[in-house]
């Protein structure tokens, strides 16, 4: 059974008394896969440890991502995939984002180790990627947990109210967020450096059609 927690940055007092919910900053799902797709996704991730390699941004900003990626994910894709694409009316709903034609679900496995992060970034702020719309992060690890750190920290600016938040990577929950809110990975302590210890993540970006319908053409 699946927990969505729609997570506020705060309410506004109104002089008549009335609060009034902002959108929240992201939506939070727990208990995102069940047992047995969880393990598949871990016992994949470890078996194809040979497969990573560093972790890349579209500004190609030296020391900006520190960490290392696998971009061939089609034999699990579909586990995170086609539950992402279930949630997204209601996700749109919940951050107040008009629906849209989605052309393409970027996906993506990262592993951070000991002393990796991810400076300040929005996802779509380059030529390359500006029509991601949506940013969604499932978070999974080996049991014991062997790293700490790694909170994923928001900070955006909205209505010249800068709104700051820190999420702890929980097990097996999932995260998605406006693309364009600013946002960085903090630094991650994985005393063992051992790969099977990292904080894993099955990470993308969807992406909106920029074109409307062409029947008027
Ligand atoms: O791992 C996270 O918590 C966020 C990752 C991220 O921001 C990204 O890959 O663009
Ligand atoms: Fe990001």
């Amino acid at each position: 059974m699946q927990d969505i927690v729609c997570l506020e940055p705060g309410t506004d007092k109104q002089p008549d008394d009335q609060q009034v919910v902002k959108t929240p900053l992201y939506v939070q799902v727990l208990n995102f896969l069940d047992h047995k797709e969880w393990q598949t996704l871990l016992d994949y991730t470890l078996a194809q440890a040979n497969q990573f390699v560093c972790s890349t941004t579209f500004t190609n900003q030296p020391d900006y991502r520190v960490s290392q990626s696998l971009n061939a994910v089609a034999e699990v894709q579909s586990l995170i995939v086609d539950k992402v694409k279930s949630l997204l009316p209601q996700v749109c709903q919940q951050l107040d984002i008009p629906p849209f034609f989605v052309t393409l679900i970027e996906t993506q496995i990262t592993a951070h180790n000991d002393g990796n992060y991810y400076k300040l970034h929005s996802d779509n702020g380059s030529y390359d990627t500006f029509n991601r719309e949506i940013s969604y992060v499932y978070y999974f690890y080996r049991e014991l947990q062997a790293f700490s750190g790694g909170e994923l920290r928001f900070c955006v600016d909205d209505s010249n109210q800068l709104l700051e938040q820190q999420i702890t990577p929980q097990q097996n929950s999932i995260i998605l967020f406006p693309s364009r809110y600013l946002h960085e990975v903090l630094p991650v302590c994985c005393p063992s450096k051992m790969f099977a210890n990292s904080r894993f993540t099955f990470n993308g970006w969807i992406r909106k059609s920029v074109f409307t319908n062409p029947t008027n053409w």
